[in-house]
């Protein structure tokens, strides 16, 4: 069989085969419904508290503030649109970055059309969201601020601590996507004055198709799929407890990990980052050097159009991404790193990799090496590099 390098991890991950274990009774054996009132049911409503249970506490919060969802997507969505609604009385008027995920900046959009009026704050040339101008976006009729712990294509991590000390001292809420952060690094809505927070299971080693929201006692949001009593009336719907179990057992393994996690997968990612911007010329590390998510890597390549790389890459087994207009199904190039700075073209030759835990040293070496391979042999068929290096020997 050929060799698979899965680096993209930050789309999705290998659920861990402990979390398969953990789920798999509850298709089979342990079927009932956590609702229902007969004794056959308490093992699946048991599984659904000690999942709820592990989740708080990796974050902080209580076990009923804890709400389980379809998803990230669902989360953020709720999160704003059941947010402007119950707060419509105090104002219309949202805060957040120019680099979320699609899940809130489309949101953003929808909610626009509503008549809710949005800021879409800056970040710097790292990534970093600009904490002077977010607190001067602040207006009386401002309720919600919505900033992402961590970025999905570029790693940067956002100082939740300081946005949270800002958003409290207005007392505006705050909602912050973790998609990607929670269950990677350390959080604590206490801490971190953390109104809201979405996470998913899949970027975790749990199955697709589950997360949550934390909701802090007291936030007046209002339920935003309509139905049954289920999650203290604010989520209606059969809980999907395979799903529950798995996220909540793929909480559980990346709490006991998480230092080790940290410290083993940063480093390998540090080797990685070396590696590339040493080996491979006119290159670029996108986000921040050191205030990154432990798995992330984003680079640019000049001359380099970054479906090109994926296909090579493809070829030779190793999983990638790129921000890049063709492959993300959109006409526009990553709006992410248009707004670090980067011009169009420059945007256009960006290389996603993100490890996990399960990544080795050795894929790193390969990929490393296939890599250089492919960009040489991309730019040797570039007119503009073909053109640049002329230049550069006159
Ligand atoms: C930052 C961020 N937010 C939200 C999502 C959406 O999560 P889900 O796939 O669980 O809907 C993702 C997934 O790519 C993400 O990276
Ligand atoms: S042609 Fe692929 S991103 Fe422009």
């Amino acid at each position: 069989m050929n060799r698979l390098i899965y680096l993209d991890n930050a789309a999705t991950t290998q659920v861990y085969p402990q979390v398969l274990d953990a789920m798999l009774p509850f298709f089979t054996e342990h079927y009932g419904n956590p609702s229902a009132i007969y004794s056959f049911a308490n093992e699946a409503k048991k599984a659904v508290d000690q999942s709820r249970s592990t989740i708080a506490d990796l974050i902080g919060a209580n076990t009923d503030e804890i709400y389980f969802t379809g998803g990230g997507s669902e989360s953020d969505n709720w999160a704003l649109v059941a947010t402007a609604e119950a707060y419509e009385s105090k104002g219309k008027h949202i805060i957040t970055s120019k680099i979320e995920h699609h899940a809130i900046l489309h949101t953003c959009e929808y909610l626009e059309k509503r008549g809710y009026e949005i800021t879409y704050i800056d970040v710097d040339e790292k990534g970093t969201i600009k904490l002077d101008e977010l607190e001067a976006a602040i207006r009386p009729d401002t309720i919600l601020i919505s900033v992402m712990a961590a970025n999905n294509e570029i790693g940067t991590i956002q100082p939740l601590k300081e946005i949270g000390a800002i958003a409290k001292a207005h007392g505006v809420l705050f909602h912050t996507d973790a998609v990607q952060a929670f269950a990677h690094i350390p959080i604590n809505v206490d801490e971190m004055n953390i109104d809201m927070l979405s996470a998913s299971g899949h970027k975790i080693h749990g199955p697709k198709g589950i997360g949550i929201m934390y909701i802090r006692k007291g936030v007046k949001i209002r339920s935003f799929i309509h139905g049954g009593a289920q999650e203290r009336r604010r989520r209606a719907g059969t809980h999907n407890v395979p799903g529950i179990v798995g996220m909540g057992k793929a909480a559980e393994l990346a709490k006991a990990n998480m230092d080790n996690n940290i410290k083993n997968v940063s480093e390998l990612r540090d080797y990685l980052i070396k590696r590339v911007l040493d080996e491979i010329p006119y290159t670029r590390l996108n986000g921040h050097e050191t205030n990154r998510l432990p798995n992330n890597a984003n680079f640019c390549f000049r001359f380099i159009e970054g479906e090109s790389m994926l296909i090579l890459l493809d070829q030779n087994g190793i999983c990638g991404s790129s921000g890049s207009a063709c492959t993300s199904g959109s006409l526009d190039p990553s709006h992410v790193l248009l707004a670090i700075g980067l011009p169009h073209e420059i945007a256009h030759g960006s290389l996603r990799l993100t490890l996990s835990e399960q990544t080795t040293k050795e894929d790193i070496d390969y990929t490393v090496d296939k890599l250089k391979g492919i960009i040489e042999r991309l730019r040797s068929m570039s007119p503009l590099y073909e053109d640049f290096v002329k230049n550069h020997k006159e």
